[in-house]
């Protein structure tokens, strides 16, 4: 009897900045085997507490443009100023391998992905805050940004959401363990997709 595989898919994640897009994240890597997250190419200075080769790949400006200028970048960004991309390899090893890989990348990123080679395999979702109000809290409470900082993020926040209608599915991110339960069933859901299945055809064949 022929077996049932299927390609792996492309977890998209976008949200403004501080929606809890990273916290959600974590979170379904920890809750959901068999993903691995794309670790993006920043030229953003590394935070406290963040981890080079696991939070982002921190490289100089040189670094990046010679990256980008290589084809070494599934897709690549400008945000803040500060340059962002996914290299390329790690995903399309981990897709042949039928694995799932989770992108945190902003509209611009998401946009590509899904213009790409692999685009058929994307599934994007944009996760909202319940209020503005609420997410300049949870900017401020995350104490990570000078205040200045804070205020451009926020202006950042209203472009990003703009492009919420590109996305497949939206979770209102107000409760954190109801909202990860969603991302959970979203991909449970996206694994079964007829389409991403391979082998259907023979399967059937064999049966009749
Ligand atoms: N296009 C693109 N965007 C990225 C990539 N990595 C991170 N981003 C986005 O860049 C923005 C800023 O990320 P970061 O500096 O970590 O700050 P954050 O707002 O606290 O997540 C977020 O919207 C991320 O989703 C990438 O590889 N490509
Ligand atoms: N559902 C939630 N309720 C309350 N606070 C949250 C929730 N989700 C995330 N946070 C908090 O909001 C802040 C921003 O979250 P973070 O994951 O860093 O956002 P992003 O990656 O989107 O910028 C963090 O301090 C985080 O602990």
């Amino acid at each position: 009897m022929s077996a049932i595989s299927r390609r792996g898919a492309l977890f998209v994640l976008s949200s403004p900045s501080g929606a809890g897009k990273t916290t959600l994240a974590r979170r379904l890597l920890v809750e959901s085997p068999g993903l691995t997250l794309s670790v993006s190419a920043t030229t953003r200075p590394k935070r406290e507490g963040e981890v080079d080769g696991a939070d982002y790949h921190f490289v100089t400006p040189e670094g990046f443009a010679a990256m980008a200028a290589g084809g070494a970048l599934l897709e690549h960004a400008e945000v803040f100023g500060l340059r962002y991309g996914t290299p390329r390899a790690p995903v399309e090893t981990w897709l042949a391998e039928g694995r799932d890989v989770l992108f945190d990348v902003d509209w611009q990123g998401a946009r590509q992905l899904r213009g790409s080679a692999l685009g058929a395999d994307v599934a994007s979702v944009f996760i909202l805050p319940p209020s503005i109000a609420e997410l300049d809290r949870r900017l401020r409470a995350r104490n990570l940004d000078a205040p200045e900082t804070v205020a451009r993020r926020m202006a950042k926040a209203r472009d990003e959401i703009a492009h919420c209608p590109e996305y497949d599915y939206v979770v209102v991110n107000d409760d954190l363990d109801a909202s990860a339960a969603t991302l959970r069933a979203i991909l449970a859901a996206e694994r079964a997709r007829r389409a991403r299945l391979t082998g259907l055809d023979a399967f059937l064949a064999d049966l009749t």
